[in-house]
This record gives structure tokens, C-alpha cells and sequence, in this order.
């Protein structure tokens, strides 16, 4: 037996541990993103088929192992059904992170006061506990969230973005989005996230911004009608109390990114809180 076992293990090739360590970064990050989502039971209940076949094969109860062999092909199918926005979702993200985040080319200048517009916004908001919720697109088109509220196509200026969130006003309820100096639409509906991991004092504001983080590579701002709080949300991970200096480097670096990618940023800037507890 030993002789044996140590035949198997001297065959072992640098490249067969490569191909292990591979596999298990990749099934040890899988878990990590299934844990806590509705994919986590689904793929319980696989595993359970998968090993309730393996077992009516090898004690050879054929009717059984015919009907779990065929309810794994039907899963399939139902997976991707079920699951479609989320591998959309996915897919996205992966051509997302294979190209570098571009800039708006709108000029160091322009940025500054884009970003400056924006902030004061933010800040007066924040100031009188007037709730709103900000997002700016970057590659991926939000036009189709757009469509859901009112078409604006203006200049970006910080008046108007008070303005529209003032409460009992038309506009005011839902989302603004932003395309590079303009404000495209205002009252639009976000798509909410069904992250169950985030803190329980997050309502449907916060959840509608990392909603459609999650979807695309826009950045959020949110700011809290309760506490006054001003939170950003990018690539569905949600960072709370952020103060307007911060808030003013972040809309720079979307604008114009300087150094690195705003994830990286983001980590360096600290005060990330990746579910959103306090
Ligand atoms: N799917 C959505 N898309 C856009 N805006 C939304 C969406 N859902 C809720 N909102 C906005 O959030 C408001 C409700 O906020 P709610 O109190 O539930 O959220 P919250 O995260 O607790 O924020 P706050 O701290 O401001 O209370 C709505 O009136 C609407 O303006």
C-alpha cells in the first residue's frame, strides 16, 4: 500500500499542483460568491442529486439513477433560466475588467468643476437631510434606466441637482443619471440588489444603488434622507459616510482617472464596507 502510494505521489508533475492550486482558487472564489445569494441552495440541492446519483449507480437502482441522471440535464437548462441575470451580470463584468477604465475626455478643467458642481450638490443635500440618489455612468450604457423616468439632457450644475431632489416635487422620487457634463433623466427606477448580506438599516435607496452597481460600472451616490449620510456604491459594494472631500477626489478619478482603477482607490481611501455594516 505504501509502495503504491508513493509510486502515485513521485508521478506527481509540477504542472498536476499548478492544475489543483487552479482549481481550488477557482471552486474557494466560487463559494465565496454563491455564499449568501439564492444560488447558494441551488447549488446545494445539485451536489445532493449529483451524490444521490453516484449512489443509486454504484448499488445499481436503475429506475432511480435514469430519473436523477435527467433531472441534472433539466437543472441545467433551469439554471440558466433562473440565472440568466445573474450570468449576464457576470459575463459583463469579466469584458468590463479586461478593458482599462477610460476617462470622460472632457478636460483636467471641465473635471474639476463637474466634480466640484456635483460635490456642492451632494454637500447642501446632505446638509438638510434631503434624500437622493445620484449615478453616473461610465462604459456601460445605462440608457434603458434611463428611459424609466424623465428625459433632461442639461447641463450639469449644482442648483439643478438640488432642485430636483427637493421633496414633493415631481422629480424627486427615484433616480438622476448622469452622462459625462449632462444630466440625462431624473426619477429613474434602478434595478435593487438581493444582496442578503447587507446591514439591516439599508432601505431601498441604498439597495436600488448597489442595484445597479452590480449591474454596470456606473458609481452611486446616495444620500440618506434619515441621517443625511452620503454613501457611494460601485461593482455592488456599497461604502458609507463619506465626507466631500473624499466624495470630490472619488468624481475626479471617475471623470478622469489619474493612478489606478477607483476599486483600488476605493481600498486605499479606507472607510469601504463591503456589505454595508457599520
Ligand atoms: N428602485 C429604485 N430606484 C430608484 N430610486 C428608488 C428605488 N427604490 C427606492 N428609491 C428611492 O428611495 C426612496 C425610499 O427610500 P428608503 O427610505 O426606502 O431608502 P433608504 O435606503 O432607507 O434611504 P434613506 O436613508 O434616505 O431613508 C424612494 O422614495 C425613492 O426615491
Amino acid at each position: 500500500m505504501t509502495e503504491f502510494i508513493a509510486s502515485r505521489l513521485s508521478s506527481i508533475r509540477i504542472r498536476d499542483l499548478v492544475d489543483i492550486l487552479i482549481v481550488a482558487v477557482l471552486v474557494y472564489n466560487l463559494i465565496k460568491i454563491l455564499r449568501g445569494t439564492r444560488a447558494e441552495q441551488l447549488s446545494k440541492g445539485i451536489i445532493l442529486i449529483l451524490v444521490l446519483t453516484q449512489i443509486s449507480e454504484s448499488l445499481e437502482l436503475y429506475t432511480i439513477n435514469w430519473i436523477l441522471s435527467h433531472l441534472i440535464t433539466l437543472g441545467m437548462v433551469a439554471i440558466l433560466i433562473v440565472f440568466q441575470p445573474e450570468l449576464r451580470r457576470g459575463l459583463e463584468f469579466i469584458g468590463r475588467s479586461s478593458s482599462f477604465r477610460k476617462g470622460m475626455g472632457l478636460g483636467a478643467k471641465r473635471t474639476n468643476a463637474l466634480a466640484t458642481e456635483i460635490t456642492s450638490a451632494v454637500g447642501s443635500l446632505s446638509r438638510q437631510k434631503i434624500g437622493a440618489l445620484i449615478v453616473i455612468e461610465r462604459q456601460t450604457g445605462l440608457s434603458e434606466i434611463a428611459d424609466t423616468g424623465t428625459a433632461l439632457d442639461s447641463f450639469i450644475s449644482s442648483g439643478l441637482l438640488i432642485n430636483i431632489f427637493i421633496p414633493n416635487t415631481p422629480l424627486h422620487d427615484g433616480a438622476v443619471i448622469i452622462r459625462g457634463d449632462r444630466i440625462v433623466a431624473a426619477a429613474c427606477f434602478l434595478p435593487l440588489t438581493d444582496n442578503r448580506n447587507l446591514a439591516k438599516d439599508l432601505g431601498t435607496r441604498h439597495r436600488a444603488a448597489i442595484g445597479v452597481s452590480e449591474r454596470s460600472d456606473s458609481l452611486s451616490i446616495i444620500v440618506s434622507e434619515e441621517t443625511g449620510a452620503i454613501s457611494t456604491a460601485e461593482n455592488g459594494k456599497i461604502s458609507r459616510h463619506i465626507d466631500l472631500t473624499t466624495l470630490e477626489y472619488i468624481l475626479d478619478q471617475v471623470y478622469e482617472p489619474k493612478v489606478q482603477p477607483l476599486e483600488n482607490l476605493m481600498d486605499k481611501i479606507g472607510g469601504t464596507d463591503h456589505e454595508g455594516k457599520d
